[in-house]
């Protein structure tokens, strides 16, 4: 790990940004002394094409709502600009123009990292940017090491953070079957999904 200034990327398709998100760019900021995480909502998810989701503005309200109360959280609307596949190598070219003199680390689950190479060239952006892996139920720090490409060993480095067993898949699940989601999102998140009657349906 370098020395240098850094900071963190956390993307997301965020639907909604739950806890699990807020906590690991938390852990990833104070593990790898980031000076700031910048959040990216995922406006046209590469992995999830064929599914349904939430228009990114509505993505993007409650990413603000969910960050707003930390100053080192902010915000991004650089895959929102940007038509077709919001692919992570065009969004760390970005942020690698507009912050020469830092390093930068985009932070992601266990099971995101696993499928890195199935990304839009892995390769490159492994020489672009490191990595912050964290655990996920399921997804234990034995399995990412055994799954992992030696040639990658040097980039991705390992987050330490509580197990956060949050879903963004099982909060719009807990909606549709009427149970709460209190302490599973921010109280604004929560807030915003009742007012716009989200994810009650399919
Ligand atoms: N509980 C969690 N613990 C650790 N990492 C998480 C957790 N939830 C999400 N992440 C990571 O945050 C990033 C963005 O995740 P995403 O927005 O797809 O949320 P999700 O909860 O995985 O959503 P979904 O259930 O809809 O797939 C990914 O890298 C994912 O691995
Ligand atoms: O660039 C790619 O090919 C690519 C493929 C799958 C996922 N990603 C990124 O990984 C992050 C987490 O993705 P998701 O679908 O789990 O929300 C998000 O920033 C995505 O844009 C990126």
């Amino acid at each position: 790990m370098s020395e240098e200034q850094a900071i963190g990327i956390m993307g997301g398709t965020f639907d909604p940004i739950h806890y699990g998100h807020l906590m690991l760019a938390d852990c990833a900021l104070d593990q790898f002394k980031l000076e700031q995480v910048i959040f990216v909502p995922s406006a046209n998810p590469p992995h999830k094409f064929n599914k349904k989701i939430t228009p990114v503005e509505m993505r993007y309200e409650m990413t603000l709502l969910a960050t707003m109360d930390n100053p080192y959280f902010t915000v991004s609307k650089v895959e929102m600009k940007r038509p077709g596949s919001s692919y992570t190598i065009d969004t760390v070219k970005y942020f690698r123009e507009r912050y020469p003199e830092y390093q930068i680390y985009f932070i992601t689950g266990a099971d995101t990292i696993l499928e890195i190479d199935t990304w839009k060239s892995p390769n490159e952006l492994m020489q672009i940017v490191y990595f912050i892996a964290a655990v996920r139920p399921g997804y234990s720090f034995e399995r990412l090491e055994k799954e992992f490409y030696q040639k990658y060993r040097d980039r991705i480095f390992f987050l330490e953070m509580p197990e956060i067993g949050i879903s963004s898949t099982d909060i719009r699940n807990r909606i549709k079957a009427g149970k709460t989601i209190k302490y599973q999102v921010h109280p604004a998140v929560e807030a915003y999904i009742k007012k716009y009657q989200l994810y009650l349906k399919e």
